[in-house]
């Protein structure tokens, strides 16, 4: 049987082999749960990059460029990092460029996994899926914040790892110890967020809206998978 592991912070990362394996890269909020979103609604690919000048850089070739740094979109970029901004019509067959704080580093340092797919609690379902069909070794690999751990990517990798617990090994400790973490916090996810760090910092920004929104599981059917340099629907 293959085994799911999780990483509770990119820090920790260089302490994990991903050849041979298929990293799932969570940020849910918000970075994963937008990408999500806007494959969902249209838009072709997405390329997550590092640096605002490489993200900017985009622009000229037609992109739609989205920043965020510390919660607040980067200024005159055309989008910032909340799932509404990807909700929209005219998102529809754009090519995107986005860099936020963590979550698009996350995705950039699980590049030697045999596979890099993007979760979130919207896609949470899809992704069991893909991964049951896949049968290889995962590693969830949480964004965090800031190189340290948060509650919410490591309750993402809880939520998968009872979706896959008759199909795959839960037999590290980072993985029971998640899903023992939803097990506790599933019945109401925010509420059990609201102390969190984040919850915190994006309720001063005044965007409770987005939390709910990133907290709702299965909304979308869409699994993002890294090709190149570019986030694709998987088939
Ligand atoms: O926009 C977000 O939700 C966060 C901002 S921060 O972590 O509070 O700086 O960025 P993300 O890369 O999505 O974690
Ligand atoms: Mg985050």
């Amino acid at each position: 049987m293959p085994s799911i592991d999780v990483c509770f912070s990119p820090t920790l990362l260089p302490l994990y082999a991903l050849e041979g394996k298929i990293a799932v890269a969570v940020d849910v909020l918000r970075a994963t749960s937008s990408m999500v979103t806007a494959l969902a609604n249209g838009v072709e690919h997405i390329a997550p990059v590092s640096e605002l000048e490489a993200c900017w850089a985009f622009k000229e070739q037609g992109y739609l460029v989205a920043a965020e740094r510390d919660g607040i979109k980067a200024d005159g970029f055309d989008l910032g990092n909340s799932p509404f901004h990807y909700l929209e019509e005219d998102v529809k067959g754009k090519r995107l460029a986005i860099t936020t704080t963590n979550g698009t580093q996350a995705i950039r340092l699980s590049r030697s996994a045999d596979e890099v797919i993007v979760g979130a609690m919207v896609n949470v379902g899809a992704v069991a899926e893909y991964l049951k069909k896949a049968g290889k070794d995962v590693v969830v690999v949480c964004a965090g914040w800031k190189g340290v751990f948060n509650l919410e990517d490591t309750l993402f990798a809880g939520a998968l790892a009872e979706r896959l617990q008759d199909s795959f090994e839960l037999n590290h400790d980072a993985t029971l110890a998640a899903y023992h973490l939803y097990q506790t916090a599933k019945a109401d996810l925010l509420g059990f967020l609201s102390k969190s760090s984040h919850v915190q910092r994006l309720e001063r920004l005044h965007i409770l809206p987005d939390i709910e929104f990133c907290l709702e599981e299965d909304k979308y059917d869409v699994v993002p998978v890294l090709q190149g340099d570019f986030l694709v629907k998987a088939e």
